[in-house]
Parts: C-alpha cells; structure tokens; sequence
C-alpha cells in the first residue's frame, strides 16, 4: 500500500509547508490575536489559518477523504467574532491565498470537521503547543494519515527547531511513511531529505527525557519521580508541541514522558499521530503508559490508552515496569 501514497506525501508537505510558513509569520507579528475556546484553551489567527489551508489542499487533491481536525468555524460565524474572521481573511490574502472570503475560509476550516472513525482519514492539529506558540517557543503543524486503523504517512513541520547546518531560523519539516524510514529537510526550502533516527543508549543514567512545558498538560512531579527510580540525572529537555517526538526521533533525547495530569483526560489523535509515526520510523516505540499501543481507530481520542509513553525502543519496556509502580 505503501508505495501508492506519493500524492498523498506531496500533497501533504506542501500544505504542511504552506501552513508553517503562515504560522511563522504570525508569531513575529503577535499581539493579542486570541480567542478563547470553551475549554479556556487558547486559538489564534494562526490555528484556523493553518487549518484553513491545510484541509482546502486536501480537499481538493482527496475530496473524498474525511479530515479530523482540532478546530471549527462555528466561533468564527457570530457577530461577536466577525473582526477576528476579518484579520484571517487578511493573513490569507496576504499569503497569496485564492479567493479566502470570510464564507469560502469558514467552509475550509469545517473541511476538518470529521470527528469519528473511517477506514481512510486525515488528522490535523493546525498548531500543537499554542500556548507555546504564543510564547514564542516550539509549537508544530501536525497532519497524518491513518488507514485501517493504522498510521501510514505522518508530517510535522516544526518552524522553531533548527536544521542542523541551516540557519537556526530556518526550521525543519518531517516526515515518515509506514515502512520506509523518518526525514527531516529544512522548512525553507527544497533539499534531499534526511534519514533520522533514534539513540542506542540503553542505559538510564546516561539517558535524557523530555516532557511538556505545562505541568497542566503532563505530570511533571511523576515523571521526576520516575527519573529518580531510575537514575536519570540528566535535566529534562521541557518543549511544546510534537516537537517532542521530533526530538527523539532524531536522537536528540532518549525519551519523551506524557504522564496523566487526571484520570479522566483522554489524549487527542492530532496531538501524536504524525509524531508517533516519525519515532517508530526512526526505530524508536511508543505505547500508553501500561505498555499497550495506541490505538488510532477509536474516534478523535485515544478512548482505550492513557497518557503516552516514547522511547528509543531499548529502555521501553523497563521503563514501562517503573510506571506501574506509580499511582494515576
Ligand atoms: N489535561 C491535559 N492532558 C494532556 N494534554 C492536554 C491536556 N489539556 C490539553 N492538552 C493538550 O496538550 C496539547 C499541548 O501539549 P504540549 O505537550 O505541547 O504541552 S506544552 O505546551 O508543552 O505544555 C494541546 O494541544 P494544542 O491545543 O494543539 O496546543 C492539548 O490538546
Ligand atoms: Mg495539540
Ligand atoms: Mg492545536
Ligand atoms: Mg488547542
């Protein structure tokens, strides 16, 4: 099946592209552009203008295929919200983008507006790590594709994580695709892409992790626990976003911790599946922290998993044991 996706990873890394570039120049330019979300979570200009490129791009080379996106438009149609749909029609225009009326860039966002499982369909998190975004510090464009249940082609396109040998500007853009390998190449601009992979190391105490920067969206207390049972001395490396996964991925850490903040919360598709398809591409695994895969044909969340647990393959199952001990 695999070999069959070469539209889909073209289609898929120009928008990816596209959008990350439009985020990019949004976060220079930042001010006071958010809206708040029912959840009190924080949604800028950039997301639904991420979003709205995104799904528009697949929708038009795949029409047929749903899209599980994090946003909707329904915010963006009241009275109350109409300056700010105005300031994402502007950033569109000004991006190039045909033809983005306040109606046509509304239908786009909703393109992503698919919420349960399908044989075939896309996942979108238009920015992970807003808040870091909004920090000004690593934040990801996340876009994956899952059939049968399975992630076959995963892209993330991170504008704040340097490509080694580039301008520390420039950005990286990944990519992996079941079953041949995880790459990265600059965001700027067109270069043969780089295999990477994860580290060897096998022992914790020359190990590093990292983990979210908002205690509130993982455990830090519990991962500090943890890293003391095991002899991790070594400073967690704390990033917004999949840029996490990133990390791994390119050896650049042993392994990322997402521990459970409450018992209730369950993960979000777009919030992993590219991520996770880049660490198991570049030989790395990844399980919910009782050791047992993620499961991608359960609807928007990660209904059967609970919290997520990324290593280079070789301290996974140890690391899995010392969780069990833990209380979530
Ligand atoms: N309680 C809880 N537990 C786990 N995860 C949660 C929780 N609440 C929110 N979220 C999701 O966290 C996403 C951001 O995760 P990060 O790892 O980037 O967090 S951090 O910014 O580094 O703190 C964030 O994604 P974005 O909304 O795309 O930024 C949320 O989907
Ligand atoms: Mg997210
Ligand atoms: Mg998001
Ligand atoms: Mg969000």
């Amino acid at each position: 099946m695999t070999e069959t996706l070469e539209q889909e990873l073209q289609t898929a890394l120009l928008a990816v592209r596209q959008a990350a570039l439009i985020c990019r120049t949004v976060q220079s330019a930042i001010t006071d552009e958010v809206l708040e979300k029912k959840d009190k979570s924080p949604v800028t200009i950039a997301d639904f203008s991420s979003q709205a490129v995104i799904c528009r791009a697949l929708h038009n080379a795949f029409p047929e295929d749903p899209i599980i996106g994090e946003e909707d438009a329904a915010e963006l149609k009241g009275p109350e919200n109409r300056e700010f749909l105005e300031k994402i029609v502007a950033e569109l225009t000004a991006d190039g983008i045909q033809d983005p009326t306040p109606e046509n860039v509304c239908t786009w966002i909703d393109y992503g507006g698919a919420k349960t499982y399908s044989d075939r369909f896309w996942t979108l998190d238009p920015i992970d790590g807003t808040k870091g975004f909004l920090r000004k510090e690593q934040y990801a464009v996340s876009l994956a594709l899952i059939v049968e249940g399975k992630i076959v082609l995963g892209v993330l396109g991170c504008p704040n994580l340097p490509f080694p040998g580039e301008n520390p500007t420039a950005g990286t853009l990944y990519y992996a695709i079941a079953g041949q390998g995880a790459y990265a190449l600059p965001l700027v601009r067109e270069q043969e892409p780089k295999r990477i992979r994860v580290t060897t190391t096998s022992d914790f105490s020359e190990s590093r992790f990292c983990e979210s920067v908002e205690s509130g969206h993982s455990s830090h207390s519990h991962s500090q626990q943890l890293a003391e049972r095991l002899g991790i001395s070594k400073e967690p490396r704390r990033l917004d976003s999949q840029a996490k996964y990133a990390v791994v991925a390119q050896g650049e850490a042993d392994i990322y911790m997402r521990l459970p903040t409450r018992p209730g919360y369950r993960e979000k598709i777009w919030d992993h599946a590219a991520g996770v398809l880049l660490v198991e591409e570049a030989g790395g695994e990844v399980t919910d922290i009782h050791g047992n895969p993620l499961q991608f044909d359960q609807g928007y969340e990660l209904k059967n998993n609970q919290g997520v647990i990324v290593t280079n393959g070789h301290l996974h199952s140890l690391l899995i044991q010392s969780l069990d001990e833990l209380e979530f």
